[in-house]
């Protein structure tokens, strides 16, 4: 068993891996996890580069390098067999249905050459979890329409959209079939600051409006904090550490998750991660005494182009203006 077992240990869980082992020829690269998730959780997986965070993530989905071998187990629930070890054929019937995934890249998941509607649609077909071609496109309406996107991203190819619509799109094709797990890897690395919070948004209502599992990777704990209910911490291919975030981040006990805490601005990144510009809390939102938008002078001077608040809809907000700034 791992030096420190997942302890959230449960019957019901979505995915439950024990004693994972990932190898290449006589190197060991990941060694002996043991994780959980449960229906409607958030999990991160934190560790530093080289850590085993990916080998971890690709043994779960069955998409490990030729040379690499896994060992243990992993289970995933409403699926009869072992996913480690199962042939292609039947882990291509299992990704996209009941696990599915969003990388750093989105270009990696989408088809070049292909419209996004008929993409959408396609994953949809593939899986049968629509009944044809007309529900599947209507449903790939809704779907870009939860992730922020105009219905006439349907008729887009990827090369038109941007980085963080193109991710939209590939977290669109994630939840298209309603999957049970959905492990995303470093999703928001390679984008814009401005659109990461709002990604990371859609990321968290997309699984809490299914009740489904998150497995979350990251280096970044900002955006753990962010996003996760609990966190496993990984170090040198073994998970060293794992509780709610909020007790890990404030009373780590492995030397590793200290280093990795007082190297990171935790408070500041979180605070930028969790803005998302043009979501304007509902006024009812501010904390009461707050009048910021009918008499604070910042409003028409600071305000406009430095918002005050933080949060989102999912997070929900704070007002973090001073007192001071209030004009009677
Ligand atoms: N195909 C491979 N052959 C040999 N070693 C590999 C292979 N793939 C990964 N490794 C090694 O395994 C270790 C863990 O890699 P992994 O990609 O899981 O790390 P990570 O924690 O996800 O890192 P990062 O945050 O940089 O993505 C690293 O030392 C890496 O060099």
């Amino acid at each position: 068993m791992s030096v420190v077992a997942d302890v959230n240990v449960r019957t019901s869980d979505v995915l439950t891996v024990r004693g994972l082992t990932v190898t290449v020829r006589d190197k060991t690269l990941v060694s002996d996890v043991d994780l959980s998730v449960g229906p409607g959780e958030r999990v991160g997986l934190i560790g530093e580069s080289g850590s085993g965070k990916s080998l971890t993530a690709l043994s779960v989905l069955g998409l490990l390098p030729e040379d690499v071998t896994a060992s243990g187990s992993v289970r995933l629930t409403g699926v009869d067999h072992e996913l480690i070890g199962a042939d292609e054929r039947r882990m291509s019937r299992v990704r996209g249905r009941r696990l599915a995934m969003v990388f750093q890249e989105p270009m990696t998941a989408l088809n070049p050459t292909m419209r996004i509607g008929d993409q959408i649609a396609e994953a949809m077909l593939i899986h049968g979890t629509r009944p044809g071609r007309g529900a599947a496109r209507a449903a790939a309406v809704e779907l870009l329409e939860r992730v922020q996107l105009p219905p006439d991203t349907l008729r887009a190819y990827p090369h038109q959209l941007s980085g963080g619509q193109r991710q939209r799109v590939v977290l669109a094709l994630a939840l298209a079939n309603d999957p049970a797990l959905l492990i995303c890897d470093e999703p928001t690395t390679a984008l814009d600051v401005t659109v990461q919070a709002l990604v990371l948004d859609l990321i968290v209502k997309g699984v809490v409006a299914r009740a489904a599992a998150l497995l979350f990777i990251t280096h970044d704990l900002a955006v753990v904090a962010t996003v996760c209910e609990r966190v496993l911490v990984m170090y040198g291919g073994r998970v060293v550490e794992s509780g709610p975030v909020g007790e890990v981040f404030t009373r780590p006990r492995h030397r590793y998750t200290e280093g990795l805490l007082a190297a990171s601005d935790l408070e500041t990144t979180q605070r930028r991660l969790t803005t998302i510009p043009g979501n304007v809390p509902p006024a009812g939102q501010f904390p009461s005494g707050c009048v910021f938008r009918t008499r604070c002078r910042h409003a028409t001077e600071v305000c406009a182009t430095t918002p005050p608040w933080t949060g989102s809809e999912t997070t929900g907000f704070a007002c973090h203006h001073p007192a001071e700034a209030v004009d009677d």
